[in-house]
């Protein structure tokens, strides 16, 4: 039956009440360290996009693995990224070896080949991984799923679908709006799957519940929101408590920040929205220093 469960609502007041306060004694190691890999040589804004907004959301440490023709843009932007280019990478699982979380996808194109090298190396070290799945690493997830059935063991497992990549993720078996079957297939693969639209929804798979986002606007539809949410995600997975927290008060985090540019702006630029994500994030924490 369609829309049989009831979805929790994501609130401002639900958001500030969890959001974490930095210890005075912090330092970087504290709050993760992330890889991104994306960005082939025409689509190396959504890596850019995706990197910004991760070091904007307060990662402790961001690497990206790209083409290397993305290298000095990426540099140029955002200085505080290390960067490393795919070409040069002789062995996948050292450089994953000591990153807390792993998002893959934004711009990585379609080639198989790579994406499968990526996934054989991050096998042995699935436990100890949080991994985030978006944009092209989703449809080539839907092509492998059988062979890529061990991420389900991650400590954490992210896919952040929009529509289309949803219709191949599910084999076009599954409407988004059938919440049941929706939230059993991210149980099924112990899942947070974070089905963007208007608005955002968030199966929590390993805890069998539902939630759905109370902001959003559509200032936002235009390429590299995505990337951005996922540079977002990633870069609060190593700050909250929990994985399933860092990714309701990201979604949140995300359109709430777009919501106060709407107010003022027709479109809502992506690299917009994570200039403002500090300030944003501060007034979230509420505290006064
Ligand atoms: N600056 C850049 O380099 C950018 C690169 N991008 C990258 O472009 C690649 C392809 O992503 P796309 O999403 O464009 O293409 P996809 O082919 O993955 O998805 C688009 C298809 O899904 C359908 N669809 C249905 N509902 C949709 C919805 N609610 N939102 C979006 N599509 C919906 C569309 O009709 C279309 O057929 C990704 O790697 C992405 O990261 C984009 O994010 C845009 C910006
Ligand atoms: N009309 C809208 N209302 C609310 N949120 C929207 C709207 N349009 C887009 N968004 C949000 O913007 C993001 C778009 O993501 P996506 O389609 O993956 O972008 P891209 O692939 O170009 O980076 C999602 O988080 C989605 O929820």
């Amino acid at each position: 039956m369609e829309g049989h469960l009831v979805s929790r609502k994501i609130t401002l007041q639900e958001v500030q009440a969890h959001w974490p306060s930095r210890e005075k004694d912090v330092y970087k190691g504290n709050f993760g360290h992330v890889l991104l890999i994306g960005g082939n040589e025409r689509m190396g804004g959504a890596i850019q996009l995706a990197a910004n907004a991760c070091i904007l959301s307060g990662a402790g440490l961001t690497t990206v693995a790209t083409a290397g023709s993305n290298l000095p843009a990426i540099h140029s932007v955002r200085p505080e990224a290390m960067v490393v280019a795919w070409e040069a990478i002789e062995d996948w699982r050292e450089l994953m070896a000591n990153k807390d979380t792993l998002a893959i996808g934004p711009g990585l194109g379609g080639e198989p080949s790579s994406f499968i090298a990526i996934m054989k190396a991050l096998q042995p070290l699935i436990q100890e991984k949080v991994v985030l799945l978006d944009a092209d690493a989703l449809t080539l997830y839907s092509q492998f799923e059988d062979e890529l059935a061990f991420l389900s063991e991650a400590k954490g497992l992210i896919f952040t679908p929009h529509v289309g990549e949803w219709r191949r993720l599910c084999q076009e078996k599954i409407a988004p709006t059938d919440k049941e079957k929706v939230l059993d297939y991210a149980q099924n693969k112990h899942l947070t799957l974070v089905l963007k639209g208007a608005p955002s929804q968030v199966f929590l798979g390993r805890q069998g519940l539902i939630y759905e986002n109370t902001r959003g606007n559509p200032g936002m539809a235009i390429g590299g929101m995505g990337d951005t949410l996922t540079g977002i995600l990633a870069g609060l997975v190593g700050q909250f408590q929990s994985v399933d927290s860092a990714i309701l008060s990201g979604v949140f985090l995300h359109s709430y920040a777009a919501d106060l540019i709407y107010q003022k702006d027709y479109v809502v630029i992506p690299s917009r929205l994570a200039a403002s994500l500090p300030e944003v994030m501060k007034n979230l924490e509420g505290k006064n220093v």
